[in-house]
């Protein structure tokens, strides 16, 4: 038996390896990847900056190693619309990347099931329907102002005519700003401050946990060796204290939540039994919802922020806007949006240059497909390179210029139609809130403008716009910049304490 066993030994080597030969053969091409850890030790900090690089020399479709995990990525409009659009059938699951997100039971890192088409259904309608986004409207417009009344305070606690004097760290009233917005939305209220310090803690070390495993999370065989840093042990205790801020903040006792929360979580509680939904997946959601929320809105009104400063004639422009249409006798309100086209596009601008996920979140191919002539085979990672489809001098002039004028000289579609400019996906994945965070990011913005003058404490080409690596694309370093009251401010009284 053990001799019969051995002499099909040969017989089962050479089929792994002509299975593995087939699955190799014509994949896109790509750098050469070395024995076991692929591609890793090309890689610059900054992925998309390595993708970029390598599709000049390969072409608009490549293949990387991670570790063992073979990965393609898109660069161009024709082929990211093969992806997301013609193929999204078989490429719309998702490739978890870190151990935080393994089960899979929310929305952003669930496979395409019917338990996501589930739970998407369910986003949708009781969130991001035109008509929730509409009952919305004045919750985002108190919290614009809020925004305002904090930077009128801390000039005022700054100097006592209330100029700038002192730099403001502009992300801090847009972290602020987006992150109670979609609390309200999400529990009916704003955090605590100690609710909202654990949440932040919660999410660093959440970030930390999962990204100090990055190499070793895609090398297989050294995956045992991660655990050695982070044990599951403090895994386990992350999630214990994950779900016991939720239980706190939002659920409290189920009956209360009930009553008195009037967001989304009221609904998903009411919906629990008659939706099947887990404790799990309604944490998950809320989850999903505060993380894949707040900070990609922020990170792009940052950028816009900065390219204004360094590009006054775009930040006048806009303001000379605003004073027309809006006056200084009151605050910018959402339903001036329609008449303000430059604000838009200054919008749109910042998202095609600066897009919060310069590759979208990782697809995962359910089979194999083909794309741009290649082999796409089932399980390899797809990743669109949506930043730099933005940035293709193939269908931008002048790409690295910030000139939302681009924009007003042609109607572009930017939440999914216009496969040139991709900062919210498309397809079934795309993200579900592209409308809200548009009303968001240009209520915010207009209300900057409006009630203030930006500029830089450091001349402005020393403005440090390089980009901090990882999923989302943060500013290296924080914005520091000069507030300086516009005639709108004078709406708002002004703070005695
Ligand atoms: C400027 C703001 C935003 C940008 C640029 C952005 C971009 C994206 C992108 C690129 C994806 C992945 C699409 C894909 O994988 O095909 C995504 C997914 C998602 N986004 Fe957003 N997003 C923004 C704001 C928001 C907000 C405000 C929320 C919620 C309140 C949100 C919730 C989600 C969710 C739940 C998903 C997962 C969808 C799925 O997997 O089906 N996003 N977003």
């Amino acid at each position: 038996m053990v001799l019969y066993l051995i002499s099909l030994l040969p017989i089962l080597v050479a089929t792994i390896l002509l299975y593995q030969r087939w699955w190799r053969s014509n994949i896109p091409p790509g750098p050469k990847p070395k024995f076991l850890i692929g591609n890793l030790h090309q890689m610059k900090p900054l992925w998309t900056h390595s993708f970029s690089e390598w599709s000049e020399t390969y072409g608009p479709i490549i293949s990387v190693w991670i570790g063992s995990q073979l990965t393609v990525v898109v660069s161009s409009s024709d082929l990211a619309k093969q992806v997301l659009r013609d193929k999204d059938n078989q490429l719309s699951n998702r490739h978890r990347i870190a151990r935080m997100t393994q089960t899979g039971t929310d929305l952003v890192w669930s496979d395409y099931s019917p338990h996501y088409v589930k739970l998407r259904k369910l986003c949708t309608l009781e969130l991001f329907s035109l008509k929730s986004i509409e009952n919305f409207r004045s919750l985002r417009e108190m919290e614009a102002r809020s925004m305002v009344v904090s930077i009128l305070k801390d000039l005022m606690s700054n100097s006592a005519d209330g100029q700038a004097r002192k730099p403001l760290v502009v992300r801090k009233y847009l972290a602020a700003v987006v992150l109670n917005t979609i609390s309200r939305l999400m529990i009916g209220k704003e955090f605590g401050s100690e609710e909202g310090k654990e949440f932040k803690s919660i999410v660093e070390k959440e970030h930390l946990l999962s990204g100090s495993g990055t190499l070793l999370d895609h090398v297989w065989w050294l995956k045992w060796v991660s655990s050695w840093f982070i044990s599951d042990k403090e895994f386990l205790a992350h999630k214990d204290r994950r779900t016991k801020w939720f239980r706190g903040a939002i659920m409290v006792e189920e009956d209360v939540a009930i009553e008195d929360h009037k967001g989304f979580v009221r609904k998903l509680l009411v919906l629990k039994e008659q939706k099947e939904l887990s404790e799990e997946t309604v944490g998950g959601l809320v989850w999903n919802m505060l993380t894949a929320g707040a900070d990609t809105t922020a990170v792009v009104i940052e950028w816009a922020m900065a390219e204004m400063i360094k590009c006054p004639t775009v930040q006048e422009k806009a303001q000379q806007e605003l004073d027309s249409v809006v006056g200084s006798e009151r605050l910018m309100s959402e339903s001036d949006i329609p008449k303000l086209p430059y604000l838009q596009c200054v919008v749109k601008e910042a998202l095609r240059l600066h897009p919060s996920t310069p590759l979208m979140l990782p697809h995962k191919a359910s089979e194999t497909v083909w794309v741009g002539g290649y082999k796409v085979p089932k399980g390899a990672t797809v990743y669109v390179n949506v930043q730099a489809i933005g940035r293709d001098p193939a269908n931008w002039r002048d790409p690295y210029e910030f000139r939302p004028e681009r924009f007003l000289q042609e109607e572009t579609d930017v939440k999914g139609r216009d496969f040139r400019v991709l900062p919210f996906g498309s397809g079934r994945r795309m993200c579900p809130a592209a409308q809200l965070s548009m009303n968001l990011m240009t209520l915010v913005m207009g209300n900057l403008l409006h009630c203030f003058s930006w500029s830089s404490p450091i001349p402005r080409e020393r403005i440090d716009m390089s980009e901090n690596p990882g999923l989302l694309c943060n500013m290296r370093t924080p914005l520091q910049a000069l507030a300086l009251p516009r005639a709108a401010a004078r709406v708002i009284p002004l703070p005695s304490d």
